[in-house]
């Protein structure tokens, strides 16, 4: 059983345009995707995809306005909104995509303490810090203090004293040098081997490939695409959706073949396959139909086409 399984997630959020009218806004729409303790998943698509939404859905943060259907389990019991709150930053970690997540104010030692649920927070914190290679020192200093790098640290090393069952870190490596992601991802898999879930989000193809046990493709609010890491090789014929292939060969060792065209806004979604528009071999009824997301060949795809 999955330690979390999401299941038909849509999220929209009310919007008032002019004068007293309404709007709704669909940002998800029937987005499934699970994870396993000691698996890492990793949720890739390009920037407005829902990434972030889906973490912010997860924690039970989401902005007062959204509205959410479908569901969220966590140990196969429903994730409501007390046990969301009772979770958060216990048995659910959220690394931000954001390092001012932290609090300006405080030391950043004492944040990671208050972090810690379970016994000696100083000692707890001192370990984290010292696998993070960010030197004794740096507990006292507060986080205008501290590079983005250290700063990223910091945050990795509060979901590390958490003690938590699943970690979500959002992007949690922009802008970072290569020695400093590789720490990074040598963190999670470390989590991963200890039995723990972990979920990357990442715009970064290749590193997720590296990490990953298994990826999710999102595309305009849904998933397309879950697959096994072992699916992206050769030509991608393993894979089942065709934007997955493309984003595949788009790569530069796979020839840096792009596709035309670009993701659509929320409000101008089509009403059939959501992928349709830049389709190399959609059919008739992917202009009607929304594909339903099936498993296939031990992932999911949302394509009518796939097999
Ligand atoms: N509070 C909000 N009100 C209305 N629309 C929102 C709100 N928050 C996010 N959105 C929209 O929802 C969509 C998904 O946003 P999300 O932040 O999840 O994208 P993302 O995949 O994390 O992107 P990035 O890679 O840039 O971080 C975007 O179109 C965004 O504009
Ligand atoms: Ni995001």
């Amino acid at each position: 059983m999955p330690i979390l399984e999401v299941k038909d997630l849509s999220v929209s959020f009310i919007q008032y345009t002019s004068g007293l009218r309404q709007q709704n806004l669909q940002v998800i729409n029937n987005l499934n995707v699970s994870v396993e303790k000691g698996e890492i998943l990793a949720i890739i698509g390009s920037s407005g995809s829902g990434k972030s939404l889906l973490a912010h859905a997860i924690l039970g943060i989401l902005p007062n306005n959204a509205q959410v259907g479908g569901q969220i389990l966590y140990k196969g019991k429903r994730l409501t909104q007390e046990r969301q709150q009772d979770l958060r930053g216990k048995e659910i970690a959220f690394i931000p995509q954001s390092v001012n997540f932290l609090d300006p104010l405080m030391k950043v030692g004492k944040q990671v303490q208050t972090a810690v649920n379970h016994g000696d927070a100083i000692a707890a914190q001192r370990k984290a810090f010292e696998r993070q290679n960010l030197a004794p020192h740096v507990e006292a200093m507060y986080p205008f203090q501290l590079s983005g790098g250290m700063a990223r640290r910091v945050l990795v090393s509060t979901a590390i004293v958490s003690g938590a069952e699943v970690i979500i870190a959002d992007e949690p490596t922009p802008g970072l040098d290569d020695k400093v992601i590789q720490e990074a991802m040598g963190s999670f898999r470390e989590l991963a081997n200890q039995g723990k879930a972990v979920i990357l989000i990442s715009h970064d193809i290749e590193m997720a490939l590296q990490i990953a046990d298994k990826i999710a493709v999102f595309y305009a609010g849904t998933t397309l695409e879950v697959a096994p890491v072992a699916d992206f090789t050769n030509d991608g014929e393993g894979l089942r959706h065709p934007y997955s292939k493309a984003l595949w060969k788009a790569l530069p060792q796979n020839g840096f073949q792009p596709i035309g065209g670009s993701q659509p806004m929320p409000n101008q979604l089509p009403e059939g396959c959501l992928f349709q528009p830049r389709c190399k071999c959609f059919s008739h009824e992917c202009i009607s139909n929304r594909p339903d997301t099936r498993e296939l060949r031990g992932g999911l795809v949302r394509c009518n086409h796939a097999c």
